[in-house]
């Protein structure tokens, strides 16, 4: 049984269709890419499957439960990374997590999150005084402090320099490796190809391609996944 799976939904802002009519699965233990160009209607989508914004029509199961009837439980078993998320500028790295750990019933090991993320030697420094990767490394780390079963990660590493955005995917790939299930939601599709297992592709609020980075190369003819989505989408 699939640990996600959403079916027709719909979603809009008074006359504007953010989602129209989207369907797709997520398997246990994979990294599931969302990909699209700005205003594809991606971070809607993830915000529908975290219970934040109530579909118009459609039906969602998250581990189960809808996530517009059962927000407060899923919140307990579904992590998630924010776009752009702010911490007060002198909260120390080791105190953010201490604190948010406090919400969970059952929390990870700070410490042991800390080593995991590489952020043991940053554990007293300032949330203000942390670089752009060190911030994407603690809102990872703060996404996975609840112990959850799925992460959802939304562009992850947007405005991080080469070195911080392999960094950050190898930490990916080790949050899978660890049992995490994970929604990665990225408009990059080096990183879609190097993380997922499989993606779905959106486009103006659709779904116009799901599948493996290789089956939607072969499927276009492309020999990169960032060929294939100009292909599918008709833009770069
Ligand atoms: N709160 C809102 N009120 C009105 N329109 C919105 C709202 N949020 C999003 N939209 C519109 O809905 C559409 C889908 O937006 P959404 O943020 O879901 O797309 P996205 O693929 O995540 O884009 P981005 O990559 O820019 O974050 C866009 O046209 C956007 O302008």
């Amino acid at each position: 049984m699939p640990l996600i799976e959403v079916t027709e939904l719909r979603k809009t802002y008074g006359k504007r269709v953010a989602v129209d009519g989207v369907s797709f699965t997520v398997e246990r233990g994979e990294i599931f890419g969302i990909l699209g160009t700005n205003g594809a209607g991606k971070t809607t989508t993830v915000e529908c499957l975290q219970g934040l914004r109530t579909p118009d029509s459609g039906t969602i199961s998250v581990l189960g439960l809808d996530p517009a009837k059962d927000a407060a439980r899923l919140h307990q078993r579904v992590g998630v990374q924010l776009q752009d998320a702010r911490l007060p500028e002198k909260l120390r790295v080791a105190e953010a997590l201490e604190l948010f750990a406090a919400f969970y019933p059952h929390p990870a090991d700070v410490g042991s999150l800390l080593r995991r993320l590489r952020l043991e030697e940053h554990r007293t420094t300032a949330f203000g005084k942390l670089s752009g990767g060190l911030r994407q490394r603690l809102s990872i780390a703060l996404a996975l402090v609840g112990n959850p079963e799925i992460a959802i990660l939304d562009e992850l590493t947007t405005g991080l320099d080469p070195h911080s955005r392999r960094e950050t995917w190898q930490l990916v790939t080790g949050v899978r490796d660890s049992g995490v299930t994970v929604v990665l939601v990225t408009h990059f599709m080096d990183e879609a190809e190097r993380l997922c297992d499989r993606v779905a592709v959106f486009d103006a609020g659709r779904i116009i391609a799901t599948g493996t980075p290789a089956e939607l190369r072969a499927t276009t003819g492309q020999s990169t996944l960032d060929d294939a989505f100009v292909t599918l989408t008709g833009r770069s």
